[in-house]
C-alpha cells in the first residue's frame, strides 16, 4: 500500500492520482464495520479494474473542532490504523490534514477537491458517513454533488445486539475496562505497542517480577485495573497479568498517567529497551490497596491462577465477564 499525505489546500490534478474506488471516513480501530467498508471498496476496484483507495484524515476532527476533548486518545494511531488498512489490501491511503479551513468546505467544494480532484470513480462509505462544512452532505446528498463524475456504494449500518458498531463504543467499552467484547467489534484482540522501561524495582522483591511499559503512541487505555494478557516480545508470544495503575498500596497520591506493568509467566529475561505489543483479553478486577505486601502478594497469586484458567480455556472460545459487583 502506498500512503500520501495531503495538506489543505492541495495543488494536485485528477491525472496525478490513478482512477481509483475510495472508502471514505476517519476509521479510528478500523473495526468491523470499517472493514466491511474498505473490503468492499477493494471488490469493487477489483471488478471494475481500478485501484482501491481508503481516504482518512488527521487530527482527529473533534481535535480541530473543539468540540470535546482538546486531545483524543485514539483506538488506532495512525501508524496502526495505516498497517491495519494495509492488511485489507488497499492499494493507496490518502491521509488529509484535518485544518479548521479543511473543516469550512462545502460539501461541493469537498466533492470537487477530494473526489472528483482525486480521480475517484466510484465512492463507498457507510450509511451514515458526512462530508463538508457542519456535516451537511450525506449519502442522499453525495449522487447531486457528484457531477455524474463518479457512482457510489451505501453500507448499511452493521449492529451487534441492536448498537451500531462504532469507534464510539468501543472507547466506551475500554474506558469500562470490558476488553472481552472487544475482539467481536473489532475482529481481533485489542493491542497497545511500547516498550519495556525500568520501574520501581519493587517487583523482584516481592516475587512478581514486572516489565514496565511506556507505551509508543496516544493509544486508549482500558480502565485502571487488572488483566489477563498476551505479550509479544522479540517474536515470541507470552501469557501473563497486567495492572494498569496507580499501586494505591504504595502510593497515596495519583500523578501523572497510570503504569502499565505485565507479569509474564515462566519468563526470566533481561528485556529492558525491548518493543512490546501487549493483547488485552480480560478484566479480572480493579485495582485495590492493600494494608499488607502479603495481602497484595497473595491477590496477585490468585490473579495469575484465573489468568490461567481463562488461557486454558481460550481455545473454547469463553471469555466469560467478571460479575458486575468487582467492577
Ligand atoms: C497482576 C498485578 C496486580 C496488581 N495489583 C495491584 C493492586 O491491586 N494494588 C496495588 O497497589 N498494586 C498492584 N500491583 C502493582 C504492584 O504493587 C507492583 O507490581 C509492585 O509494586 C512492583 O512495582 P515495580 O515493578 O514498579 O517495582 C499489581 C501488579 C500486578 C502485576
Ligand atoms: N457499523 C457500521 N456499519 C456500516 N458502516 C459503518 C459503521 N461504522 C462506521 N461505518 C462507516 O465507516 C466509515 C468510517 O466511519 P467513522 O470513522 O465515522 O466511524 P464510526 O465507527 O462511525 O465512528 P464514530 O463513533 O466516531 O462515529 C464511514 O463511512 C462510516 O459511515
Amino acid at each position: 500500500m502506498k500512503t500520501r499525505f495531503i495538506t489543505h489546500p492541495h495543488y494536485m490534478k485528477k491525472e496525478d492520482f490513478p482512477p481509483t474506488v475510495m472508502a471514505l471516513g476517519y476509521f479510528d480501530g478500523v473495526h468491523v464495520g470499517h472493514q466491511r467498508v474498505i473490503c468492499s471498496a477493494v471488490q469493487i476496484a477489483t471488478e471494475k479494474g481500478y485501484k482501491s483507495a481508503v481516504m482518512t484524515f488527521h487530527p482527529h476532527p473533534s481535535v480541530v473542532l473543539g468540540k470535546k476533548e482538546q486531545h483524543v486518545q485514539l483506538i488506532t494511531p495512525l501508524k496502526e490504523k495505516e498497517r491495519l488498512i494495509a492488511q485489507l489490501g488497499v492499494d493507496y491511503l490518502y491521509i488529509v490534514e484535518f485544518t479548521a479551513e479543511f473543516a469550512e468546505l462545502l460539501p461541493q467544494q469537498f466533492v470537487d477537491q477530494y473526489i472528483i480532484g482525486f480521480h475517484v470513480k466510484h465512492v463507498v462509505a457507510g450509511f451514515d458517513f458526512t462530508y463538508g462544512r457542519l456535516g451537511k452532505g450525506t449519502m442522499e446528498t453525495l449522487p447531486f454533488h457528484s457531477r455524474e463524475q463518479f457512482t457510489h456504494t451505501t453500507v448499511p449500518k452493521l449492529t451487534r445486539n441492536g448498537e451500531k458498531i462504532s469507534s464510539t463504543y468501543i472507547r466506551q467499552l475500554l474506558k469500562n475496562g470490558e476488553v472481552c467484547q472487544l475482539p467481536e467489534l473489532l475482529g481481533r484482540f485489542y493491542t497497545v505497542e511500547g516498550t519495556v522501561i525500568s520501574g520501581e524495582k519493587r517487583g523482584r522483591t516481592i516475587g512478581f517480577p514486572t516489565a514496565n511499559i511506556e507505551l509508543a503512541d496516544d493509544y486508549l487505555l482500558p480502565a485502571l485495573g487488572v488483566y489477563a494478557v498476551k505479550v509479544k516480545i522479540g517474536g515470541e508470544t507470552f501469557e501473563g497479568v497486567c495492572n494498569v495503575g496507580y499501586k494505591p498500596t504504595f502510593h497515596d497520591k495519583r500523578e501523572g498517567q497510570p503504569d502499565i506493568e505485565v507479569h509474564i509467566f515462566n519468563f526470566s529475561k533481561d528485556v529492558y529497551g525491548e518493543a512490546v505489543t501487549i493483547e488485552w483479553h480480560k478484566r479480572l478486577r480493579s485495582e485495590q490497596k492493600f494494608s499488607s505486601i502479603e495481602q497484595l502478594v497473595a491477590q496477585i497469586e490468585r490473579d495469575k491462577e484465573q489468568a490461567k484458567a481463562y488461557f486454558r480455556n481460550l481455545s473454547e472460545n469463553t471469555c466469560v465477564l467478571p460479575q458486575k459487583d468487582v467492577f
